[in-house]
């Protein structure tokens, strides 16, 4: 028997949306098992993990003193590889739970997204931090790729197709052509970074400190890139920074827009300066067949809008922006040549 053969027989293939915000295992056959945030909480003393994913999350800002919610991934690249590696083998061995035991005789084959922009010695971080977490052969694949095959774009084709996949920590801009980047931009700018603008705008506007996962919540309940939804308003409840003592202001929309525009124009930027640098040829299809939007980014209210305003181009939202990446490695789990051996 081929060693194809044997590791398609006893191992189990995982793919695996390493995110900022939230990380995403699909399992080949089974499809997307595991969909949580990108958090462990950990004892400061010891560093024992206490708890990984929804729950850890739930924890953010609101822990005692010896206990820490922690989001080893910044910017879409690994900040602290030993939580992460506790992270993706909590996820791992959480995933393969989910698979017959004759799957889990072998190391399972991980296929991981990451960010088109990392360096190489961050993708041998993610490489070994995948190891050490319990996988066997680690391939790599670039998320806009990974993101462009989950919605379905036709990238095999020789024509041009234009990915936008906005996550927590990145957005990754691409033209794929013929199953090939063509060109591409990934910009450290995200969800993270629209939550900071509104974390600012209401420490410098009303004096009033938030919490992460509040800025989370205004950003999806009234943020927007466009004036779709200027009429509406938020009250907020955070701790007076002079008084230190616990406030609710009113906020609206409109202003949350406004907080917004810096971040929101680094990501039209990045879309912008793609699209100069694209062959003639491919960007006159784009033309036609327009822009995919992906990653949790793509719901920001507005943005379809503002970004057909300011590249002329019809703009789609995916069907479902947050789960494109993981469906995407799924699809390229089929391929057996994606591995050595
Ligand atoms: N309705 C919404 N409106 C705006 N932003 C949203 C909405 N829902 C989720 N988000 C944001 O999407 C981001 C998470 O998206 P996603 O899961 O695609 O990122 P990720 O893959 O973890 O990050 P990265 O690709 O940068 O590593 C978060 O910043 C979250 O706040």
């Amino acid at each position: 028997m081929s060693t194809q053969c044997v590791a398609k027989l006893f191992s189990t293939h995982i793919g695996i949306d390493l995110g900022t915000a939230n990380c995403l295992v699909y399992v080949r056959d089974l499809g997307i098992v595991l969909n949580e945030p990108s958090v462990v909480a950990i004892k400061e003393s010891t560093h024992e993990v206490l708890n990984v994913g929804s729950e850890a999350k739930s924890m953010l800002g609101k822990c005692p003193g010896n206990i820490r919610a922690i989001r080893p991934m910044k910017d879409g690249v690994i900040a602290d590889f030993e939580i992460t590696e506790e992270m993706l083998r909590y996820f791992i061995q959480k995933a393969i739970r989910y698979v017959p035991w004759r799957k889990r005789l072998l190391s399972p084959r991980v296929l991981v997204a990451v960010p088109s922009g990392i360096t190489e010695v961050e993708k041998r971080a993610v490489k070994d931090s995948a190891k050490r977490a319990g996988a066997g052969e680690v391939v790599l694949i670039e998320e806009p790729m990974a993101a462009a095959v989950g919605v379905g774009l036709p990238v095999a084709e020789p024509a041009g197709s234009m990915i936008v996949d906005i996550g927590g920590g990145t957005t990754e801009v691409a033209v794929i052509s013929l199953s090939g980047i063509v060109g591409a931009k990934s910009v450290r700018v995200g969800g993270d970074e629209l939550d900071t603008a509104i974390t600012q705008h209401l420490r410098k506007v009303y004096n009033l400190m938030i919490g992460e996962l509040t800025a989370e919540q205004i950003k999806i309940r009234i943020g927007s890139a466009y004036p779709v939804k200027d009429d509406e308003s938020l009250e907020v409840k955070g701790l007076d920074l002079v008084s230190r003592v616990p406030k609710t202001v009113r906020i609206t929309a409109a202003e949350i827009r406004m907080a917004l525009q810096e971040p929101v124009t680094t990501i039209i930027e990045a879309v912008r300066a793609t699209l100069e640098r694209c062959p003639p040829d491919l960007a006159a299809d784009l033309i036609d067949r327009g822009i995919m939007l992906a990653g949790g980014g793509a719901m920001l209210s507005g943005l379809d809008k503002l970004l057909t305003e300011e590249t002329g181009l019809p703009v789609f939202i995916s069907e479902e922006p947050l789960n494109a990446v993981a469906k995407g490695t799924g699809v390229m789990l089929q391929e057996d040549s994606i591995w050595s051996s």
